[in-house]
This record gives C-alpha cells, sequence and structure tokens, in this order.
C-alpha cells in the first residue's frame, strides 16, 4: 500500500520513522508492506533527513493525482489549504488519516460524509488525546450508552507549562520546553488559550452527544493570567490547579467550557501531568471511564495515525447517522464553587469581612504579601459577579485579581 503524507513536521517525521522502524511487524499484521512514496512540505529548501529526502515535494498535486497511493496522511495542521486537499484526495477515492483537530472540528461532519459518497473512510485518532485512543472507543463502544458527561485534560503544552509552573519554573520557560519537545502547535496560542482544547472538546462532545456543536459557542479561558502565587495559594487549600475542558448534556443544552480549573488532591486529574492528557467519561450505563496517556509528542501522535492506518486497511468501517442541532452554555451557568484571588488592603480586616459575605469559606494566604484567595460555596458565574461586585466596595479589599472554577 502506498501512502502519501501531507506534512513533515514533529508528527509526519514520527509517522515515516515508525512506518520504518515497524516495517515487518506491520507487514505480519496487515499481509502487505506500507511504503511512503510522497511527503508534501510547505518549504522544500529546509534541511530534511537525508533517506526521506528523495520523496520529499512542495507540489501537492504529486500526491493527489497519484493514482497508486490510495492512503493519505493529513499531518500538516490548519484548515486551508488543507481542507481543500483533503477534500481533493477523498473525491480521487484516497482514504484519510488526519490529526487535525482545527479541521475536525470545524469540517469533520462534511467530510465524513463526503468520504461515504466516495466510498473511503476517514480517521482521527490522533485529533484528541494525541496517542491515547479515545475517538475509536468513542464511536464503536461507547456510542451504545447515553454518555452525559466528558471532562478532561485535553492540551499536552498547557498541562505540560502548568505542571512545570506547579515546580517553580516560570512561564516563559515551560513553554519554550513544550514547543522544543514537539508539543506546541505552530502558533502556540491556541495551546495556552485554550483554543486547542476546545476544538478537542468539540469533536468528543459531537461524537458523545450525536449532536452539531459549534466550535465557537463554547467559552474558552487560556492558562496565561495563572502565576506561581496561584498555585501556592491554591496548594494551600488542598488543590492543585489543571487546564481542563468539560462538557455536560442536559436535555438538548450542551453546558461546556475550558479554563484553568481548581482539582482537588483526590481527583484523578490531579495526577495527569506534563504532556500526560486524561479524560473522564460518564455514562449513563457504563458509569466512569478514564482514559490517560501521551497527550502529544512525536511517536505516541505517530502512533495513534499508524493505528488508524491499519484499522482502514483492516476494513474498519465507521457510520454515523446525521447530528441533531443543539444549543451551547457556558458551564458556569451551572452551580459550581470557585476560587478567588484578592488583593488586601488590610489583611486581617479583609478575611474578616470576606466571610460575613461569603459565609462557609476556605481562605488562604501568601505569608508576607497583601494576595489572600478563598473557595466559595456552589454558585452560578452570574452570582459569583454580584458577590464580587459588593467586595469591591470594602475598604479592605484593594483589587479582585481573578476567580477559577472548582472542577466537582
Ligand atoms: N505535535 C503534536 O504533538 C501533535 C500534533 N497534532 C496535529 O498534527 C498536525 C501536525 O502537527 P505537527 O507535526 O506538530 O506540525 P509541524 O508544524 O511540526 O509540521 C507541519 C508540517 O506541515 C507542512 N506544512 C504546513 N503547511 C503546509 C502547506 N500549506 N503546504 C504544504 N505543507 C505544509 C510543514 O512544512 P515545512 O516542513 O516545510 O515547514 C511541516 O512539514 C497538526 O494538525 C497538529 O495539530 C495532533 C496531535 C499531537
Ligand atoms: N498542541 C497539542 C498537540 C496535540 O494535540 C497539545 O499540546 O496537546
Ligand atoms: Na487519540
Amino acid at each position: 500500500m502506498e501512502i502519501g503524507l501531507l506534512g513533515f513536521g514533529t508528527v509526519g517525521k514520527g509517522v515515516y520513522e515508525l512506518l520504518n522502524k515497524n516495517r515487518a511487524l506491520m507487514s505480519s499484521l496487515l499481509g502487505e508492506e506500507l511504503k511512503v512514496k510522497k511527503i508534501l512540505v510547505k518549504d522544500i529548501n529546509k534541511h530534511r533527513m537525508d533517506e526521506a529526502y528523495p520523496l520529499i515535494t512542495d507540489d501537492p498535486e504529486e500526491i493527489l493525482e497519484d493514482g497508486d497511493i490510495r492512503l493519505v496522511v493529513e499531518v500538516m495542521g490548519g484548515i486551508e489549504p488543507t481542507y481543500t486537499y483533503v477534500e481533493r484526495a477523498i473525491e480521487r477515492s484516497k482514504n484519510v488519516v488526519t490529526a487535525n483537530k482545527d479541521m475536525i472540528s470545524v469540517k469533520g461532519s462534511e467530510l465524513y460524509f463526503k468520504a461515504k459518497e466516495n466510498g473511503v473512510e476517514i480517521a482521527f485518532e490522533a485529533s484528541v488525546g494525541g496517542g491515547i485512543p479515545i475517538i475509536k472507543p468513542m464511536i464503536d463502544y461507547i456510542s451504545n450508552d447515553m454518555v452525559y458527561e466528558i471532562c478532561g485534560i485535553l492540551n499536552g503544552t498547557s498541562n505540560y507549562i502548568m505542571s512545570r509552573m506547579e515546580e517553580g519554573i516560570d512561564y516563559d520557560r515551560a513553554l519554550a520546553e513544550a514547543r522544543e519537545k514537539g508539543y506546541a502547535e505552530s502558533d502556540p496560542t491556541n495551546d495556552v488559550e485554550g483554543f486547542d482544547a476546545r476544538r478537542k472538546i468539540t469533536i468528543l462532545s459531537s461524537l458523545a452527544y450525536r449532536r452539531k456543536i459549534n466550535v465557537e459557542d463554547i467559552p474558552a479561558r487560556g492558562i496565561t493570567d495563572i502565576d506561581i502565587g496561584d498555585f501556592k495559594l491554591a496548594g494551600l487549600l488542598g488543590y492543585s490547579i489543571k487546564p481542563v475542558a468539560v462538557s455536560r448534556i442536559a436535555g438538548n443544552f450542551i453546558y461546556s467550557m475550558v479554563a484553568p480549573m481548581l482539582v482537588e488532591r483526590d481527583n484523578f486529574l490531579n495526577n495527569v501531568r506534563g504532556v500526560i492528557n486524561g479524560i473522564k467519561i460518564k455514562g449513563d450505563s457504563l458509569g466512569e471511564l478514564m482514559f490517560t496517556g501521551a497527550g502529544a509528542g512525536k511517536f505516541p501522535t505517530a502512533t495513534a495515525v499508524i493505528g488508524d492506518i491499519m484499522d482502514i486497511l483492516k476494513g474498519h468501517k465507521v457510520k454515523f447517522s446525521r447530528f441533531e442541532d443543539c444549543s451551547v452554555r457556558p458551564y458556569s451557568e451551572m452551580e459550581t464553587r470557585f476560587y478567588v484571588r484578592i488583593k488586601a488592603g488590610d489583611s486581617g480586616q479583609a478575611m474578616e469581612d470576606i466571610s460575613v459575605i461569603f459565609d462557609d469559606i476556605r481562605m488562604s494566604c501568601l505569608p508576607e504579601s497583601s494576595d489572600i484567595a478563598f473557595i466559595t460555596k456552589r454558585m452560578t458565574e452570574e452570582k459569583l459577579r454580584i458577590y464580587l461586585n459588593n467586595m469591591g466596595f470594602m475598604d479592605s479589599v484593594s483589587s479582585i485579581d481573578k476567580y477559577l472554577p472548582v472542577l466537582d
């Protein structure tokens, strides 16, 4: 089987190297050899591995118009020109395997039906959770249950950065490390602002609830305003802070959000550190299912891509009906507890005043600083804002710095 590779960056190289390394194993499992015939890149002049060099092209037609290439692996990223290339590959009856959540979260359904019309498959296991098998279980096994909640850490870069910050490393250094290790997107804004996790929770939620979800309806908050002080304050209260994506279905509403959230020490996500992703799925009949593993990185992601290739070659077919419309609401419209961080003019007085407004709260403060944090009781974000507005009138409070949801 001859394969065309669109993209030869972190994941593309991983796929190429693993296909070579495990050639004999794959041939024995599939009964045929997998061979990369051509590789599309953007910059033909970039230095490449010698062995792959003769396969490199910057002309997509060399792959899209090659009748011998029956499977295209798309690991370029972005929506255009990628979508056009993938659409053309499908129209030429080529199967497609992609790691591209940007494209799948917006165009996944269109591409799926186009693939069906043309008698081919499109598979996208690597688009969520990197190397964790989550898409296939969701489609093949979990979909027979009424899944009502999905919650997890879906971005390796932001989890890596936050884990390093919890160890005392500053944000810029942690981001540089994540880029160096190949975890971050070409524009890491997508990782640190929560956009990447928003695409992934959109894909998982669409599959689980069988609903059409507009990715931009899900509120996304990034990790860029979290500092080492937050980890210390949250730690004193018995929590860590994690980049969480969550969605829950209730009737025809989907409540969803991506945000840094406080997570209790005994929550399964507390031990999900570094580039590892963790996903918890709750279903009516199955109860709770947990998945963990490398959410990004060259070889874990390449493994998911190659898993899809093998699945297609073994004749596995995916079947969906059209998804229903739904309405997406911010998750914070449901009641939750919040972490609130303030700066006090007079710490002792501020703590006293705050406990009058919010009864039944736990507080922490950083030694020799005016930073105070506390966890509220359960309320909606709208209600919290009213409380915070009242706090703004207190002489003992200099500023309200931030609030974050607590994951229950
Ligand atoms: N990195 C990871 O851990 C993971 C990545 N993904 C997804 O996998 C995909 C690839 O990611 P990654 O390998 O990290 O990305 P990279 O930025 O490392 O590589 C992208 C590759 O695509 C090529 N490319 C980009 N645009 C074009 C274009 N317009 N025409 C031709 N070639 C192009 C680049 O060419 P050139 O080499 O010339 O620059 C490069 O070879 C993305 O969708 C990403 O979201 C999914 C899971 C994990
Ligand atoms: N940039 C992404 C890569 C995998 O999807 C991440 O950090 O999770
Ligand atoms: Na995956």
